[in-house]
């Protein structure tokens, strides 16, 4: 397997009082697209935000590319990794392409013009070309979602890490967004996704890591980790799983199933 370009080791991170990850270690290979899975409030986005460096762990560190994110400035790390945050809401009234620009600014300098082939890439590549001019305030909830995707796009870094991109999606969305996620990394993108859809991740994703409670509670590729029993043990007694091998796309297929179904 090829050199992990995020590297995360033996992170512990508290918030307030509360101690929220404890010894979370994981990697993901350059090139390759990991889901983060678990129940609501696991840390899923507490350790998203560990890893672009908004939170600074109590112990252990993160490493992308090799480099200690702590010796990284902001605009270095940003560089490396683009985010796209559960929270989508914005408070201004930029157009739907100023939004995207804004994914040029860790590569700005004084002496250079603004490259704008970027921003109309990332704007084709998510389909929200034709919502370019529209402001983004006046745009729906999962269209933003996409735009937000566009600008992290435009920032042009060999790493994505996105919190829930496909929460605010159709079903036709959802699946044309973590596609074009995997169409990235088989072109050379590394990405880092939190996904609630374990039907999806399993699908689209190389790798899974389960976090229960702040850790990890298994790792591996979709068949190894979505078991019954890591299911049952990460979201609780109430949820039951039915896997099956799904031969469409040579991945397991799985179907939460609610108290009371059959
Ligand atoms: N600033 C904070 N102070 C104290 N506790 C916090 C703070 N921010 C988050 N938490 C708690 O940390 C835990 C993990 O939250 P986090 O948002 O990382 O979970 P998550 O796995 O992303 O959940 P979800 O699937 O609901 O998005 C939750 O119990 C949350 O209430």
């Amino acid at each position: 397997m090829s050199d992990p370009l995020i590297d995360v080791d033996s992170v512990s991170v508290a918030l307030g009082e509360t101690r929220i990850l404890r010894d979370v270690s994981l990697s993901v290979p350059s090139g390759s697209f990991v889901a983060l899975v678990g129940p609501n409030g696991a840390g899923k986005t507490t350790l998203l935000r560990t890893i672009n460096g908004v939170l600074t762990p109590d112990r252990g560190s993160v490493s992308i590319d090799g480099r200690d994110i702590q010796s990284l400035s902001s605009r270095a790390i940003a560089r490396s990794v683009a985010t796209v945050a559960q929270d989508t809401t914005v408070s201004f009234s930029f157009s739907v392409r100023d939004v995207v620009a804004m994914g040029r600014t860790p590569h700005r300098s004084r002496f250079r013009r603004m490259e704008r082939e970027p921003i109309e890439r990332a704007l084709e590549r998510t389909r929200t070309a034709e919502l370019a001019d529209r402001s983004i305030e006046t745009v729906s909830g999962g269209e933003r979602q996409r735009v937000l995707l566009a600008r992290a796009l435009a920032q042009e870094t060999p790493a994505l890490v996105l919190d829930e991109p496909t929460a605010s999606l159709d079903v036709t969305h959802q699946v044309r967004t973590l596609g074009l996620v995997r169409t990235l990394v088989d072109e050379g993108k590394t990405a880092l996704a939190a996904i609630h859809d374990l039907d999806l991740a399993a699908r689209f994703c190389d790798a899974i890591v389960v976090l229960a409670d702040g850790q990890v509670l298994a790792r591996g590729s979709p068949e190894t980790v979505f078991t019954e029993s890591v299911i049952e043990q990460a979201f609780g007694g109430e949820t039951r799983v039915h896997i099956h091998e799904n031969p469409a796309t040579d991945s397991p297929s799985i179907t939460m199933l609610r108290s009371g179904d059959p």
